[in-house]
């Protein structure tokens, strides 16, 4: 059984005994948006990140999710990508492409991914070129709030440091307020090379779900979620707050164990 809690600030936990649970509710989850998003604006905008992200979202490639969803509607995006090919081992495309977006009906021009024949910078500024034409031509929504891309869900990984997309902790990347794509060419996770949605893109979709598998993130979970006072570091985890928008986190359970237990309680 898993454990559903929610709070105003940290969003909702979901905390799932297997990881089975886990891919079970998170295909449901990302259907049901579909559907949302389907109904009232005619397309779904879903970003995706790396990692063992796609291996977990594996269900939407089975019955009944690979019939009952909605795939012409899909448009995909990359919350952040390694600048490498997009046949390199590292791509992120890749590996959307192999576990998920070859096994169902998505359309090959819905898929944005990144120019991989130029500089980091030069791909950041044609990824935020080419999304601001889908947000003139409103595939991807509009916040009221900020006119930034307001994407109908955005999910994202964490790493055991805290990171999500390619924002890493400490580094200026989390500074950036002005673009809505950026790009690093020293990060601390190998490729070096990467280009990443910026924190106002971010926190400006309708959903953003993070999704912590493993034992070896609970630390960053109790840092990302709990209250830890004054000395609480600037998680780049912590700084997923969206404005209007709901945040989620799918949790396999050894990846929540050191949340504090006071929340379960509200
Ligand atoms: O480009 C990347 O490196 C990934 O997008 C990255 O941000 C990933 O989502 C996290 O590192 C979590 O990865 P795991 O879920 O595999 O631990």
């Amino acid at each position: 059984m898993a454990l559903f809690v929610a709070h105003k600030d940290t969003g909702e936990k979901r905390i799932h005994e297997s990881l089975d649970e886990l891919r079970t509710d998170l295909a449901d989850y990302i259907a049901q948006l579909s559907e949302m998003s389907v109904k009232e604006r005619g397309v779904f905008a879903i970003a995706l990140s790396g990692g063992s992200l796609i291996g977990l979202m594996g269900k939407l490639c089975e019955a009944p999710y690979n019939k009952t969803v909605d795939w012409a509607k899909w448009y995909i995006f990359w919350a952040d990508e390694r600048v490498v090919g997009k046949s390199h081992a590292d791509s992120n495309y890749k590996l959307a492409k192999d576990g998920l977006l070859s096994k169902v009906p998505i359309v090959p021009s819905h898929v944005h991914s990144i120019n991989d024949s130029v500089s980091a910078e030069q791909a950041a500024n044609d990824y935020e070129f080419v999304i601001r034409q889908l947000v003139r031509t409103r595939v991807i929504n509009v916040s009221e709030i900020n006119d930034c891309p307001k994407f109908d869900l955005i999910l994202l990984g964490m790493g055991p440091d805290g990171h999500v997309a390619s924002l890493f902790p400490n580094h200026p990347v989390l500074d950036e307020n002005n673009e809505w794509v950026t790009f690093l060419t020293d990060s601390p996770k190998p490729p070096p090379e990467r280009i990443t949605f910026t924190l106002p893109v971010i926190n400006s979709a309708s959903n953003v779900a993070v999704v912590v598998t493993g034992g070896s993130k609970s630390e960053a979970v109790h840092l990302a979620i709990d209250d830890v006072g004054p000395a609480c570091p600037s998680l780049p985890a912590r700084m997923v707050r969206p404005t209007k928008g709901k945040l989620v986190w799918f949790l396999e359970k050894v990846a929540s164990s050191k949340l504090d237990s006071a929340q379960f309680s509200e």
